[in-house]
C-alpha cells in the first residue's frame, strides 16, 4: 500500500494546472453508451475512477482507444452486455450512471447496488423512482437492480432531493425516451450542465440547461462527437486552500472561475486576496492570518460539500471561532478524528463542526477515510510541524491527478512511498 510523506512548513509558489473534472468526466464517459458511433473525449483526468469507468465500458463490450495526447475514444456501437458487476460498482459509486444510458438505448440494465459508503448512506431511490415513472420495470434481487423497459417514456418527474447523479442518470434516460420528460428540482452543478451540453452536441434536445427544470424531448438516436470536459472546480479549490493554509501566493490555471463563485467568496471572507484573470485564479495569502468563516454546504450554486473538509482545516488555523454545517451528507466529518490527531480542536454538534481557531498542527500518522478527507489531511500536513504520513491514499487517487507532482512543483516537500 502506498502512502504520502509530507514535511510541513514549506511556502508554495508558482502555477498549477487544473485537470479535467472527475465529476463531469464520469457521467460523460457513461453517456458514451448512448451513442451509435464513437465519441472522442479530451481533458479527461488520469484518475482511478476514470480507469474504473473505462473497465466498466469495456466489460459491456465498448472499445476504448487512448491516443498519445490522452484523448479517449469510446466506441459503444456494438455493446453486448448490460451488467455492471459489483466489483466495479463497489469501487466507484458513479457506476450507477450506466443505468440510464443502458436502459434508454438497449431497454435493460443490471447494476449492482452501490453499498453504503464512508460519507453517508447514499441511497439511489430517486434514480429508481424516476426510471419507474418513465415506465421501467425495476426489481431488486440478490444485490442487483434489474431494470427493463421496451422504450422509456417521457414523464414529469419531481426529485425529492437535489441529486447530482440522480439528475444525470434520469437525463441520460430521457434523451432517448419517447416523448417529453420534465426533471424538476434538478441539480444545477456545472458537471450536470457539462453533461447536458455534451448530450445536446450528440443530438439530444434539452432545454433549461443550467436551471433546476430540465425539459427533454426524446430523440431516436444519438451520435458520437468530439468533446472537451470542464476543469475540476474542486481540485482548483483544494489548491487554493493549500495556498491559504500555508500563507502562500499561487496561481491555479486552466480553471473556470465562474464555477467557483461561492468558494471564492469564502476565500475572500477568510482574508485571502483573490484575483481572476480569464481562466486563471491568483490567490495571495502571504503575511495574512486567516479569518474564520461560517459555511453551510448547499447544492450548486451554494458552497460545495466537496470543499467542506478543506475549509475545516482553514478554520482550525484561523484567528477565531468558525462553524461549518454539512447539509448534504450525514456522515462527512470522518476527517475530524484524524485532524484531531494532528492537533486540531473541533467540536461536532450534529451536522455542525465548530472550531475555536489558532490550532497548531503536528506531524502524525493519519488515515484518509474518503476522497476529500484525504485532501484535507494533506493541507494540514503542509502546515504541520514535522512529518506526516497519510495512509490509505487510494482514496486520493480516485480524484486528484498527479497530486504529489503538482504539490512538489509548487514547492511542497511531499513524496509517495510504497510500503
Ligand atoms: C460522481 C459525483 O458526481 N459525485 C458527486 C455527487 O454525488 P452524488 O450524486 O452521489 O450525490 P447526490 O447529489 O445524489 O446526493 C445528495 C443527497 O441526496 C441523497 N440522495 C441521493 C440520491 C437518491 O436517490 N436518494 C437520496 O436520498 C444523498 O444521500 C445525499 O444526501 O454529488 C455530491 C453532492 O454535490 C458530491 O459530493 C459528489 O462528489
Ligand atoms: C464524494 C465524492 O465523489 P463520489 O461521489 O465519486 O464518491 C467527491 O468527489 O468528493
Amino acid at each position: 500500500m502506498e502512502k504520502l510523506l509530507i514535511k510541513g512548513g514549506a511556502k508554495l509558489h508558482g502555477e498549477v494546472d487544473i485537470s479535467g473534472s472527475k465529476n463531469a468526466a464520469l457521467p460523460i464517459l457513461m453517456g458514451c453508451v448512448l451513442a451509435q458511433t464513437p465519441v472522442t473525449l479530451s481533458n479527461i483526468p488520469h484518475l482511478k475512477d476514470v480507469t474504473t469507468s473505462l473497465q466498466l465500458l469495456a466489460t459491456l463490450g465498448g472499445e476504448i482507444m487512448i491516443d498519445e495526447r490522452m484523448n479517449i475514444t469510446v466506441d459503444c456501437s456494438h455493446l453486448r452486455d448490460f451488467t455492471a458487476p459489483y466489483a466495479l460498482v463497489k469501487s466507484m459509486r458513479a457506476s450507477i450512471l450506466v443505468m440510464g444510458p443502458l436502459l434508454a438505448r438497449f431497454g435493460q440494465a443490471h447494476v449492482a447496488l452501490p453499498g453504503g459508503c464512508a460519507i453517508g448512506s447514499r441511497p439511489v431511490d430517486i434514480h429508481i423512482k424516476g426510471f419507474e415513472a418513465m415506465g421501467a420495470e425495476i426489481k431488486i434481487e440478490e444485490g442487483f437492480i434489474h431494470a427493463q423497459a421496451k422504450r422509456l417514456k417521457g414523464a414529469d418527474i419531481y426529485m425529492d432531493k437535489v441529486t447530482v447523479t440522480g439528475t444525470e442518470n434520469l437525463l441520460m434516460g430521457a434523451v432517448l425516451a419517447e416523448g417529453v420528460t420534465h426533471l424538476r428540482n434538478a441539480a444545477c452543478e456545472p458537471e450536470v450542465t457539462d453533461l447536458a451540453i455534451f448530450l445536446t452536441k450528440m443530438g439530444a434536445k434539452i432545454t433549461g440547461i443550467g436551471t433546476d427544470h430540465l425539459v427533454i424531448e426524446g430523440v431516436d438516436e444519438l451520435n458520437g462527437v468530439d468533446y472537451r470536459v470542464i476543469p475540476d472546480r474542486i481540485e482548483a479549490g483544494t489548491y487554493l486552500a493549500a495556498a491559504a493554509v500555508t500563507g502562500s501566493a499561487i496561481t491555479v490555471a486552466n480553471v473556470e472561475p465562474s464555477h467557483l463563485k461561492s468558494v471564492l467568496a469564502k476565500f475572500t471572507e477568510a482574508g485571502c486576496d483573490v484575483q481572476i484573470e480569464d481562466r486563471k485564479i491568483h490567490i495571495d495569502c502571504r503575511g495574512r492570518i486567516l479569518k474564520p468563516v461560517d459555511v453551510e454546504t448547499q447544492p450548486y450554486p451554494g458552497f460545495p460539500t466537496d470543499m467542506q473538509a478543506q475549509f475545516l482545516v482553514m478554520n482550525a488555523l484561523a484567528s477565531g471561532a468558525g462553524a461549518i454545517r454539512e447539509t448534504i451528507f450525514e456522515n462527512r466529518f470522518m476527517h475530524v478524528t484524524e485532524l484531531e490527531k494532528m492537533g486540531a480542536h473541533i467540536t461536532i454538534e450534529g451536522n455542525l463542526a465548530r472550531t475555536s481557531g489558532q490550532d497548531t498542527f503536528k506531524g502524525s500518522s493519519v488515515h484518509a477515510t474518503d476522497l476529500r478527507a484525504s485532501a484535507c489531511l494533506i493541507l494540514a500536513a503542509l502546515v504541520a510541524e514535522g512529518q506526516t504520513h497519510v495512509e490509505q491514499i487510494y482514496h486520493i487517487d480516485r480524484g486528484y491527478e498527479l497530486i504529489e507532482e503538482k504539490f512538489h512543483r509548487l514547492g511542497a516537500d511531499i513524496q509517495r512511498l510504497s510500503q
